[in-house]
Order: C-alpha cells, then structure tokens, then sequence
C-alpha cells in the first residue's frame, strides 16, 4: 500500500535519508529534476522518444522546489526541448543546492539557445508574456508552503459552541507568488500544459487547502511519497493527474504512522475467504439493529439496504433487528436474513451471538427511538464487539451527548461531515478544511475509531489510518451509507480488524459506485448493491 504523507512527514523523511542514509539534498534534488523529466518524456515523448520543439516555460521560488524546476530545465533541454527559466528572487537569495544547479544551467547558455533564463520578481519579462508555451511548469513552493492556520484541538463537545472554532485569517501569499500563480494559470489559458512539481503551488501540502489563489495543475509530478493534500480539500481539484517521481527515499523512512492509500491490492490480500465446505456460523454472523415503522413514516428501507449489502458481501448469518409490523416486509426484500424484533432482552442475547454488530440505519430520531439506541449502546455485550455506528445512532449520540461517555473499545463511528459536525460540535466548514486533521484528533482522543465519510473517506481506528480515494459524487445519495454499514459489519464479523473492514467496505462501495455509475449517471443504493457482485468478481479474478 502506498503511504500518503503530510507536509511535516515528508520534510521528516527528506531530512531522515539526508541522515540515516547519507545522500545530499542536492542527489535528491538532482533525481527529482531527472525522474520528473522521465515522466514528461514516458507521456508525451516523440517517436524519437525525444521532446524536440515543446516549448517549456518553467517559474521557480527560492526554496528547494524551485531547484527541482532548475534541474528539470536541463533534463528538458537534454531531451531536445527549448526552456524559458523564470526564477523569482536574485541568485544571492537562492537556497544554496539551488544556487549551485542554477549556476550549472546557466552554462548551457554559452552552448545552445535551447534555453533563456530570467530573474523576475512581480513584472515578467515582455517576452515571456507574449511567447506561447506547450507546458508551464510550477516549481515556485512545494512542501515548504507554510499557511498560519491551526486547527483547534477537539475540546469538551458539547460544552463549547461552534463559533469558538472559527478559523484564523490566514496572510495571503507573497505578491511575488501570487503573481507568479496568475502568472501560470494565465498560460493554462492560453493553452499551455500545466505541470506542477511536488504540489501545485498555494495548495497546503497537508490539507489541500488553499487559503488564497494556487496552481491549477494538469499533471502534479510528485516527489517520494504521495501527500495527503493531493487528495483533500481543494488541493483534488488543483492537482490534476497524478505522478509519483521515485527519487531512491525508501518506504522505511516513511512514518509508520502516516496515512496508507487503500487500493485494489490491499482489498485483494484481506478480503476474507470463505472456506471450501465451512459452515454458515464460521463465515461471520452479524447483527443488524436497523429500521423504524411508525403510522406516519417507515424507514426501512435504510435497514434493507444494509442488510442486503451484509448479505451481497459474504457474511455466513445475517439477523437484522426490526420492527415486527416489517417483518414481511423484510422476508420479502432479505429472504436469508433472519430476524427478531427490537426487544432490548432479545437484542443483547443476540449481540452475545454475533461476531459485529452494525447500529443505527433507520432506527429514527424520535426521544423514544433516540432513547432506545441510548440504551441499546450501553449494553456491556457491545463494549468488546466489533460495533459500527452510523445514521440515527450517531444523532442519538450527538443529541444526548453521549460521545464522552461511551464504553466501547472497538467501535467505528461512520458519519458524513454534518454528522460529525454535530457529535464534535465544530462546524463542518472548519472540519471540511482540516479532514485529516480533526479525524487523527478523534482517534487520539477516543477509544473508538471514526470513518468519516466524502471524497476522500478517511478511516482512523485500531491504530490505522487509511485514505480511500475510490468512488464517484453520484454516491451522495440516500442509502448508500446504509449500504456501507452492511459492508463494514460483513467484513468484522468475517474477521477482519474494524479498521481493515471500513478500509476495504470504503474502497468496495466507491468501486461499486464506480460501477453503477458507468450505466447510468444517477446512481441508487440498490444500484451499488447490484454492482456488488461484478466488483468481487472483478476483485477475484483481475484480468
Ligand atoms: N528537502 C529535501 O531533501 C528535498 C526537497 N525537495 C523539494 O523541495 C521542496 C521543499 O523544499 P523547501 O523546504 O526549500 O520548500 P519550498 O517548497 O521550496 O518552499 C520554500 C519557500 O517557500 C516560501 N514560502 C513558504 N510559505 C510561504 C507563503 N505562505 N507565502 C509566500 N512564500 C512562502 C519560503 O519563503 P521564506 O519563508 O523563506 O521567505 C521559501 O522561500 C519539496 O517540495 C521538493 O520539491 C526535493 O528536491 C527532494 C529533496
Ligand atoms: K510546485
């Protein structure tokens, strides 16, 4: 799996293979310029696998992101491209590794007129407003991107109102950057290729916030590892396609600790088998406390989803606990799960008997039915079972105030932004620009973990941290979470990990999403569902 760093865990293993291994950040510097050069050529080289007569402008800061750019111009150069450099402070001001390529380059100037390089600060040259470019590449700040901001830490909820968390204004970039930034999306109008080096420029490498204006990259060539703020926030939509450039820092100087992508491999290796000739007991039993069924609203829709999903995904037994006015409904629509009613007597034996136990689909939100699912997480049998709570359970936990208080060790709270809103008492605007930030802060603080769901889902529980990138915005829609529910608890009662389970249920849906989505534009849950089965046949035997 690959690891995705924050800012601060790649400047750590830059640092680390400067230490432990002995390299220079100038050898670092030099692979990074090479490797992004290999990237350009292995996509749009020409049939002599050269790239002569592509018209490269390359803007480059001061820090060590702008000596990558410096190293790149060689390589372009070397590969049959004509360079325009723009560096954006005196040489004097350079990083010394910088300094040192730039004064490399600038050799090549006695030799070929394949290169031009300028020093500009706010006013670029007349002759570079006016030349048309194929590519512009961004090497004006990578990691180094420092925004003020710093997110609150999770006090006591439910004691301190929202507006106690509201962001601190952030200073707007340098005039020199910003311009820069215009500078280069203005070229990506006039029909450049816009390749940004490490991060798009003006995107937090941590958040993918952008606090001010940033790079809109086509292609994010990036250097080591992958960054978390590729995939967050703004810095998604900033980054384009993404490239990873090897550049020798070996994945032992990643943090452990740090964020691993979910893909299709991870999902292969855990997936769990059923076993030629096991019984049904021995492939997961689950327990679904879902639906409500009253004379003015039914919601069991929510409960069929998720059990249906339970069911689609490979649990050996699925009980479902319903309203018993639903269980003809629910024999017709689930005819393998068996059921009994809401009875708390009769749920807590059931939950003895379950290998995880999924809570809250549809279970509605009156005082009664918010008592209930106070009372039903309270049960000791649930404080040691794999427990994973979404919907109406997490409005019973947030309305009552119940997060402090729970006894569960190996839980997972799965709630969209807004839930999560309501249970940390932090606006969803503030939790929306630091995802990754305030899920690591839920961890930490809670003996349960929290899958918050969005593009990406994050995932924080047994230790683990996971980013799952898969699915489609046609997967906002009404039962698509209880459909997510189902997967989870599936894959706990089969055995895997809470945390491993809400890791391949995430990268599952969205490959279901994904599915459905390439029929039909609007997808439905039961359209996820359906797709179920091609996915695991697709995951089970890759072509
Ligand atoms: N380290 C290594 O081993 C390797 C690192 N590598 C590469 O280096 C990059 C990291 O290099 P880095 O640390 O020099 O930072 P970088 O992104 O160039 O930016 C520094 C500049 O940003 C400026 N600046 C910051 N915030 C600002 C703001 N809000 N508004 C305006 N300006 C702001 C800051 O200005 P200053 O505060 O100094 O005035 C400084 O000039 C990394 O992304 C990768 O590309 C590779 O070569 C592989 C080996
Ligand atoms: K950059």
């Amino acid at each position: 799996m690959q690891s995705v760093l924050t800012a601060e865990e790649m400047r750590e293993a830059d640092y680390e293979s400067v230490i432990k291994l002995r390299v220079t950040e100038r050898q670092l510097m030099e692979l990074a310029g090479k490797e992004a050069c290999n990237i350009l050529l292995e996509k749009f080289a020409d049939a002599d696998g050269k790239l002569a007569g592509k018209r490269f402008l390359i803007v480059s800061g001061k820090g060590n992101n702008g000596g990558d750019g410096i190293v790149l111009a060689r390589h372009l150069i070397n590969a049959g491209a004509t360079v325009d450099l723009i560096h954006l402070c005196e040489e004097s001001q350079l990083k010394p590794d910088g300094a040192a390529t730039l004064k490399t380059l600038k050799q090549y100037l006695i030799h070929t007129d394949k290169i031009r390089v300028f020093e500009a600060d706010e006013f670029f040259p007349e002759v570079v407003l006016k030349t048309r470019y194929d590519f512009a590449v961004d090497a004006v700040l990578g990691t180094g991107y420092r925004s003020a901001k710093q997110p609150k830490s999770l006090t006591q909820t439910g004691v301190e109102p929202p507006q106690k968390f509201e962001a601190e204004p952030r200073p707007a970039l340098s005039e020199v950057i910003k311009n820069a930034v215009l500078f280069i999306n203005a070229k990506k109008k006039e029909g450049a290729y816009v390749v940004a080096l490490d991060m798009p420029t003006g995107t937090d490498g941590t958040s993918g916030a952008v606090p001010d204006v940033a790079v809109e990259a086509d292609l994010t060539i990036t250097l080591a590892f992958l960054k978390t703020g590729l995939f967050l926030g703004e810095g998604r939509r900033h980054a384009g396609e993404i490239a990873l450039a090897d550049i020798s820092i070996p994945d032992f100087l990643a943090k452990p600790s740090a964020c691993k992508l979910t893909d299709e491999n991870f999902v292969r290796r855990i997936l769990p088998e059923r076993a030629a000739g096991s019984a049904k007991h021995q492939n997961g039993k689950v327990l679904i406390v879902a639906g409500s069924q009253g004379a003015a609203q039914s919601m069991m829709g929510a409960a069929i989803m998720s059990v249906r999903a339970a069911l689609a995904s490979g649990a050996g037994y699925v009980c479902a606990a319903v309203p018993e006015s639903a269980f003809n409904l629910m024999h017709q629509a689930a005819p393998e799960a068996i059921l009994i009613s809401q009875d708390m007597t009769q749920i807590a034996e059931k939950i003895e008997w379950a290998d995880a136990v999924a809570v809250g689909c549809g279970l509605g939100r009156s005082p009664e039915q918010m008592n209930f699912a106070a009372k039903l997480l309270s049960l000791p049998a649930l404080q040691k079972k794999k427990t994973i709570i979404d919907a109406d359970a997490l409005f019973a936990i947030a309305e009552l105030s119940l997060l402090d208080s729970l006894q569960l060790s190996d839980a997972i709270l799965t709630p969209h932004v807004k839930e999560l809103e309501r249970l940390i008492r932090i606006s969803a605007q503030e939790i929306e620009s630091e995802r990754l930030f305030y899920v690591k802060e839920f961890a930490k603080r809670y003996a349960f973990g929290l899958l918050l769901k969005g593009s990406p889902t994050l995932i924080a529980a047994n230790e683990k941290l996971f980013l799952c990138n898969s699915g489609t915005a046609a997967l906002a829609t009404a039962g698509t979470g209880d459909v997510l529910s189902g997967l989870i608890v599936s894959f706990a009662a089969q055995g895997l990990s809470t945390a491993d389970a809400a890791a391949a249920a995430a990268y599952i849906h969205g490959l279901a999403g994904s599915f459905a989505g390439k029929s039909v534009n609007r997808i439905s849950a039961t359209d996820v569902i359906n797709s179920l089965v091609p996915v695991f046949n697709y995951l089970e035997n890759p072509a």
